[in-house]
Formats: structure tokens, C-alpha cells, sequence
């Protein structure tokens, strides 16, 4: 094994996007073909303080970190507490993502409609993208990184999933929903401080230097949405024929998600026994989950766990979850500490924002992409350039 010391950051070029291009079904299908193995003695869900891991004491950290190690090896997922986002800034985003769906009108969700961006982002109505051929009871509005978000202000050198420049973000107008975008801004830059926290201490959990990931998060892919997800219309028993699905079964494609939900339940995460564990509201926490980029560099030693949402509560449930990337440009590949003497990568080496799009771009009806109107898009972009 080699040691932290002996590591080269990952800056590789690699243009193997194969892996990717298979397509998000059927990597999901192997994901699923391979439960009913085993038992669920090794699913653990902890609640993680992370109040030690602000501390000044190497020693403080490392403790922090092993217990992330632990939790990232079994179930993939943990809640944190004691994570330095005020109760306020997270109540006022699930305020904003209640007037979102509440307050705007069709017409002007139309507007914001992702089949005008070729990112993803903007408003997804339920039925426009489904993760694996369910229909979906799920709406959503979604956002990426903004410079302005960013308490570094970054490094300039910010770019979309597809290398492209022009922000591509789709706000509500400020009359039509007076305060969303502050809200919002506070809240990401608060969400991305958090983020380079934890992944020091996925460093550390891996035995690499504090810092290692550091460089690799100096602008940042970082797409968040507000989504929403209506009461089912009759009651919803786990494991019935008739669920219908909010959110259907997939593993998150980056580093890390920080899910902040209001308090009806709704997410199930998949022991390794095949059945589904109904995610509990705990208050004040976020639920961390380890996406893809995270288990391919470690070779799969952290697990990338399929998860879904079915709200089978009497009230909506709202939530906001942070999919943490690198930077867009970063090539992921096998952590060197993650590879024994003779093993091989099971996964090959991908570039994180090319291989996030093609996973988005197969929700998509036949894969084909959000954007429906190139000329419409060209206008916006044009736009938005010269503002
Ligand atoms: O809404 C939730 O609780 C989880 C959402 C989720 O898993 C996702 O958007 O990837
Ligand atoms: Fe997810």
C-alpha cells in the first residue's frame, strides 16, 4: 500500500468515458441484481458529531474520521450534527423550497422549465425525468454553483458539466418570489463550507494528507435542488404493490450528498438484505450519503448505497439535498492507498463533470437531454452574456 506521503495528486488525463456511456439503468440493474446476498448486520446509521472535528487537535479530527470511515464502509449513509449551518439559514431554505412549489404559478414555473437548459438545471415538472423508468410524484428546481455563492469567491476558473462558461442557473423573478435568490446564496455558501470540512475528514479517513482534496475543490461542480413531494393520495404501506415512487432507486453520482429534508419521512435507503430502511427525520442533522465519484476512488471500499423517496406520510414532503463534485475538470480514478499490490480499479478513470451529465442526461425521455430547443437556448445564453 502506499503511503499518503508517496501520493501524486489526481490530475491524470484520461478521455475513457465509456463506463459512463453505458448508461444509468443498466448500472443501476447491476447494483440491484446484487442484493438478497447477504444480511443487514453491517448497516449502520450513525449520527456523527461533528463538533471534535472543528477542533485544533489533529488527534480531535481523527477520531471524527474514523467514525466516518466506519459508517462509509457499511451503509454509505450517516447523519452529522453539530455542523456549523445555523438552524436558520436551513429552516429558511425549506421555506423557500415551500413557496417555490406553493406560490409560483404555472406559468411561471414554466419559465424556469429545464427543456431550456442543457444542464439540468431550472424547474423538472414530475413528469419529465425519471431516474429508472418509475413514474415519479416528484417536482424539483435545480441550481449549481455560482461564484457569488462562494465565501472564497473562487478561482475564476469555474465551468459547466460540458466545459461550457455562461451561468447557467434559471431564477425566479425577484417580484415573483421576493428574497428566494439571497436565501439561497446564503445557504449554498454555507452548504460549501461545510463541504471542504468534510471531505478533510475524508481525507483523513483514508489515510491521506488533511489537505489532499483541497485543490480539487477550488471551483467546484455543486448542484442543489428543492424538491417536492405530494401526499400520497391513499395510504402508502412499505413494501405494497401499488407505492407510488417520489423519487425512484439510484445511487448519487458525486462525493457526497448533504440531504436537508423537512420532517415527513420519505427516504429508503437498500440494506444489503434487499430491503428497503425507512431513513428517520432526525432534527438538526443533515443525512451525508457517499455518491459514485467517492466509491470508485476508493475502489468501491466506500459504498455508493441505491436509494429512493416514497412519501408514505399525510403531509408534503419538502427537501434540499447538496450533490458535492470536484471540480468539473478533475479526473477520478483509484485512490493509489486504495489499491493493494497486484489489484486492479474496477472502475475506469472518468472526468467528473462529463460523466455527472451523461448519468443527468439519462433521466431524460430516451436519454436524449433536457435542452428541446437549441435556437430558444441560444437566445437565453446570449442573454445572460452580455447582462
Ligand atoms: O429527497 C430526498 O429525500 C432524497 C433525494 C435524492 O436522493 C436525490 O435527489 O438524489
Ligand atoms: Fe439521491
Amino acid at each position: 500500500m502506499a503511503t499518503a506521503d508517496s501520493i501524486t495528486p489526481c490530475v491524470a488525463d484520461t478521455t475513457t468515458f465509456d463506463e459512463a456511456r453505458k448508461g444509468a439503468s443498466a448500472y443501476l440493474q447491476s447494483r440491484l441484481a446484487a442484493k438478497g446476498q447477504t444480511g443487514d448486520e453491517d448497516f449502520k446509521l450513525p449520527i456523527i458529531d461533528l463538533a471534535p472535528s472543528f477542533s485544533s487537535s489533529l488527534a480531535d479530527r481523527q477520531a471524527v474520521a474514523d467514525e466516518i470511515l466506519e459508517a462509509c464502509t457499511t451503509s454509505g449513509f450517516f447523519y452529522i450534527k453539530n455542523h456549523g449551518v445555523t438552524e436558520g439559514s436551513r429552516s429558511r431554505v425549506l421555506q423557500q423550497a415551500r413557496r417555490f412549489f406553493d406560490e409560483l404559478n404555472s406559468k411561471q414555473k414554466g419559465e424556469l422549465h429545464t427543456r431550456k437548459s442543457k444542464l439540468g438545471l431550472g424547474y423538472e415538472p414530475s413528469e419529465y425525468t425519471s431516474i429508472a423508468g418509475d413514474q415519479e410524484l416528484k417536482e424539483c428546481f435545480n441550481f449549481a454553483y455560482e461564484e457569488g455563492f462562494d465565501k472564497t469567491g473562487g478561482d475564476g476558473l469555474y465551468r459547466n458539466l460540458d466545459g461550457s462558461k455562461y451561468n447557467g442557473n434559471l431564477w425566479p423573478k425577484e417580484e415573483d418570489l421576493p428574497g428566494f435568490y439571497e436565501v439561497i446564496k446564503e445557504y449554498y455558501g454555507a452548504v460549501l463550507d461545510l463541504a471542504r470540512h468534510l471531505f478533510r475528514l475524508f481525507a483523513l479517513s483514508l489515510s491521506l494528507p488533511e489537505t489532499y482534496f483541497d485543490h480539487m475543490t477550488t471551483h467546484p461542480g455543486g448542484i442543489a435542488r428543492l424538491l417536492y413531494y405530494p401526499p400520497p393520495k391513499n395510504p402508502q404501506p412499505l413494501a405494497s404493490p401499488s407505492e407510488q415512487i417520489g423519487l425512484g432507486a439510484h445511487s448519487d453520482y458525486e462525493c457526497f450528498t448533504l440531504l436537508l429534508t423537512s420532517a415527513t419521512p420519505g427516504l429508503e435507503i437498500l440494506k444489503p438484505s434487499g430491503e428497503w430502511h425507512v431513513a428517520s427525520h432526525v432534527p438538526d442533522t443533515f443525512l451525508t450519503n457517499i455518491a459514485d465519484f467517492m466509491m470508485r476512488w476508493t475502489n468501491g471500499l466506500y459504498k455508493s448505497t441505491v436509494h429512493r423517496v416514497v412519501n408514505r406520510g399525510a403531509e408534503a414532503r419538502y427537501s434540499v439535498p447538496f450533490f458535492f463534485s470536484v471540480n468539473y475538470d478533475t479526473v477520478v480514478e483509484t485512490l493509489p492507498t486504495c489499491l493493494k499490490e497486484d489489484e486492479k480499479s474496477k472502475w475506469k478513470p472518468i472526468r467528473a463533470g462529463e460523466y455527472i451529465l451523461e448519468r443527468l442526461n439519462a433521466t431524460t425521455k430516451d436519454g436524449a437531454g433536457f435542452l428541446e430547443n437549441e435556437a430558444v437556448f441560444d437566445k437565453q445564453k446570449e442573454e445572460n452574456e452580455s447582462e
